[in-house]
Formats: C-alpha cells, sequence, structure tokens
C-alpha cells in the first residue's frame, strides 16, 4: 500500500507534449512506514493501436504473406554498409514489430550485390571528431562506451524479438554482417554468399555479437579463434559445414521463396507457441539445463491454458486433417 504522501502525488497529472499515452510510474523508498524519497516518471507508450507505417530511410519492408513481414537493407549504392541511420533503423524496425501483433514472422534479406559490407567506414565521423575532440580520456571513454552500447542494442533488439527472425543472405556479409546474422533465429544463404569476422582488419575486436553469438552457433572454439584472429573469408559452403547457416541455394530468388514457405509455415502455427519457443531457446542457451526447467515450469502455469492448445488438439484429433486450426494474434 502506498503511503499518504505517494497517493497524493500519484494524484498530480500533466499532458507532457508529445506524449499521446503515458503511464505514471513512482518509485518510493520506505523507511518504517515513512516516505523517504518519491519520484514520479512519466513514461511514454506506444499506442498498440496505431497503425504501423513502417517506413525507413535505410530498410525496406513489405508485408508478402499474411503473419509475414520482410525488411530488406536497401542502401544497395552502399554495398548496404551500416550507418549511423541504419542501425537506429534497425533497432526501431524489431522494437516495433515485437509488438505488431500481426507480424508473426520476420525474413531479414538485403537488396544489391552483397547483403551488406558491414559497418560503413565512410560514416564515422562521430568517432573522428570524438577522438579528435579536447575531452579528457575518461569522458571520451563513457561516450564510445554509449555508442557500442547503442550499435550492440540494435542487434539484441532482434534476439529480443519473440517473432523468429529468418536471415537469407547472398553476397557478401561481412563485419556487422556477422553480428546481425547471429542474432538471427535461422539463416540461409546462397551458394556464391560468404562471410568474413573482418573487424581485426580495421584494428578492433568485434563488438556487437559476434564473439558473443557465433561460438554458440557453430559450437567450434578453434576454428571461431581462426575465423575471428585472421579475418579470412568463409564461403557458403563451409558457412553450411560449420553449422552457420542450415540451407544452400542456387540463387537469391530460390532462396527468398523458401524463406517465404518456411515463414508461411511458422505464421500458420499458434503465436504463442512459437513465442515462447523462441524465448525459451534464448533463455536455454544462456542457463543451466536446471535453470532452463524451472523458467519453463513458471511460464507454463500461464500458457497451458491457452485457447491455442484446445485448438490444436482438435485439429490433431480429425484424422481426416480436414481442420485447419487459426489462432487469434498476439
Ligand atoms: C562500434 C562498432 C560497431 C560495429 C563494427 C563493425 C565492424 C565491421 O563491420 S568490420 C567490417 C568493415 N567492412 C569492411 O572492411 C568491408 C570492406 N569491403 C570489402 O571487403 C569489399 O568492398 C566487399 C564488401 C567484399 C565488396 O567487394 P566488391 O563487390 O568487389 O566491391 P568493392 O569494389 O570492393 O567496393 C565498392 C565500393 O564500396 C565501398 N565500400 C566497400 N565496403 C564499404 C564499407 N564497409 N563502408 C563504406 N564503403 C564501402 C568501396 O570503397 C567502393 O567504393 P568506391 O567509391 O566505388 O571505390
Amino acid at each position: 500500500m502506498a503511503s499518504r504522501a505517494a497517493r497524493c502525488l500519484l494524484r498530480v497529472t500533466g499532458r507532457a507534449s508529445g506524449v499521446t499515452s503515458g503511464q505514471l510510474d513512482y518509485s518510493l523508498g520506505q523507511h518504517g512506514d515513512r516516505a523517504f524519497s518519491t519520484s514520479i516518471r512519466l513514461r511514454s507508450r506506444k499506442d498498440p493501436d496505431a497503425k504501423k507505417t513502417y517506413s525507413f530511410s535505410t530498410l525496406k519492408v513489405d508485408k508478402p504473406a499474411k503473419g509475414v513481414i520482410q525488411v530488406e537493407l536497401n542502401r544497395p549504392d552502399r554495398l548496404n554498409a551500416l550507418n549511423n541511420d541504419s542501425w537506429c533503423e534497425i533497432r526501431e524496425f524489431f522494437d516495433t514489430i515485437s509488438a505488431d501483433p500481426e507480424c508473426r514472422v520476420v525474413i531479414l534479406s538485403a537488396l544489391g550485390k552483397h547483403f551488406t559490407a558491414g559497418i560503413d567506414l565512410q560514416d564515422m565521423g562521430f568517432m573522428m571528431d570524438l577522438l579528435g575532440s579536447d575531452l579528457d580520456t575518461s569522458r571520451k571513454g563513457l561516450k564510445l562506451e554509449q555508442k557500442v552500447r547503442d550499435y550492440q542494442d540494435s542487434f539484441t533488439a532482434i534476439e529480443k524479438c519473440p517473432k523468429p527472425v529468418i536471415a537469407a543472405i547472398h553476397g557478401g556479409c561481412i563485419g556487422g554482417g556477422v553480428d546481425m546474422t547471429s542474432a538471427c533465429d535461422i539463416r540461409y544463404c546462397t551458394e556464391d554468399a560468404f562471410f568474413a569476422i573482418k573487424e581485426v582488419d580495421i584494428g578492433m575486436a568485434a563488438d556487437v555479437g559476434t564473439l558473443q553469438r557465433f561460438p554458440k552457433i557453430v559450437g567450434n572454439d578453434s576454428l571461431v579463434r581462426e575465423l575471428a584472429f585472421t579475418a579470412r573469408k568463409f564461403y557458403a559452403a563451409e558457412a553450411k559445414s560449420i553449422g552457420f547457416v542450415s540451407r544452400l541455394f542456387d540463387s537469391r530468388e530460390t532462396m527468398l521463396k523458401a524463406a517465404m514457405d518456411v515463414a508461411s509455415l511458422i505464421a500458420a502455427k499458434s503465436p504463442v507457441a512459437v513465442q515462447g519457443t523462441k524465448v525459451h531457446l534464448n533463455y536455454s542457451r544462456d542457463h543451466t539445463v536446471q535453470e532452463g526447467l524451472e523458467h519453463m515450469a513458471i511460464w507454463q502455469m500461464t500458457m497451458l491454458q491457452s485457447d491455442d492448445i484446445m485448438k490444436a488438439a482438435m485439429a490433431s484429433a480429425d484424422r481426416r486433417g480436414k481442420t485447419v486450426p487459426e489462432f487469434a494474434d498476439v
């Protein structure tokens, strides 16, 4: 029960400019019965009914089938090199899609000759300005830390998005491209695709996810170290043999068709079941078996009560296979 002081403060309402929907949060320190500090924060909240427009300068977004959204890296004249806008928009796209009930699966592909040439080496003015500035080392360091965290968050948004993300890779997938696709759930590529953990060639350690996620995908520590220390290219056949991609295709078109077929198959399943599966695969990757089982047990207290279970059971009981279950969006 909040104290009188807190209840009083909670009655304070106001309209912050540009915030159409808000939620009052309060944090209250208690010492015995007495509040000793109270603060109120107005947290903006996306209107869940707002029409999703998905308009970006570096990404092209389409809805090719029910429940499926395709997002394409769209700077083909720059080999889809990731400039500052790209990093921001990737994060914004995946955060938005996470809350879009009509989206059940995402296909991530790219336009032009290559999937991506990695970070845009011609858009690193921020770094140059910062390094040349009069700021002292600690302040430069803190700004760099924030930048790295922001860029990390762009790809972590892919992993945190509860909808499965299928990466369809063609041509070069370099540096930041390996970080990005390592955060995806399923990876396909064309037979002419190639990859490189290129960061050491520009004098840095890979810092936005490759060293954390890629080793858990391929499960070959010796090879991971070789690829990350040498920056050598590895081609589609090797990427498949080490398990980084699961399927190869003779062209971008056949790959996108296959990605679409798999996406539509997933989109027709219970979104409660599919999204729960992604959440638990990710959780279990980073925890012990016992912790994963505990997490699952708590989750299922609610999810085993889903309407989807009854619908799926009735469909499976129909031996003629004529009952096709329709699962509500979440
Ligand atoms: C906080 C930090 C967060 C993230 C850090 C990420 C690190 C990385 O991403 S490291 C990787 C950086 N990228 C590279 O080193 C890629 C270098 N490029 C290549 O290896 C090749 O260009 C290629 C991608 C394999 C494509 O080869 P090809 O098809 O033969 O084209 P090119 O003739 O080489 O290039 C055409 C044109 O594009 C320019 N370009 C290539 N890569 C980039 C890039 N990453 N950023 C900006 N521009 C790039 C290249 O210079 C050419 O330009 P012209 O003006 O036409 O000469």
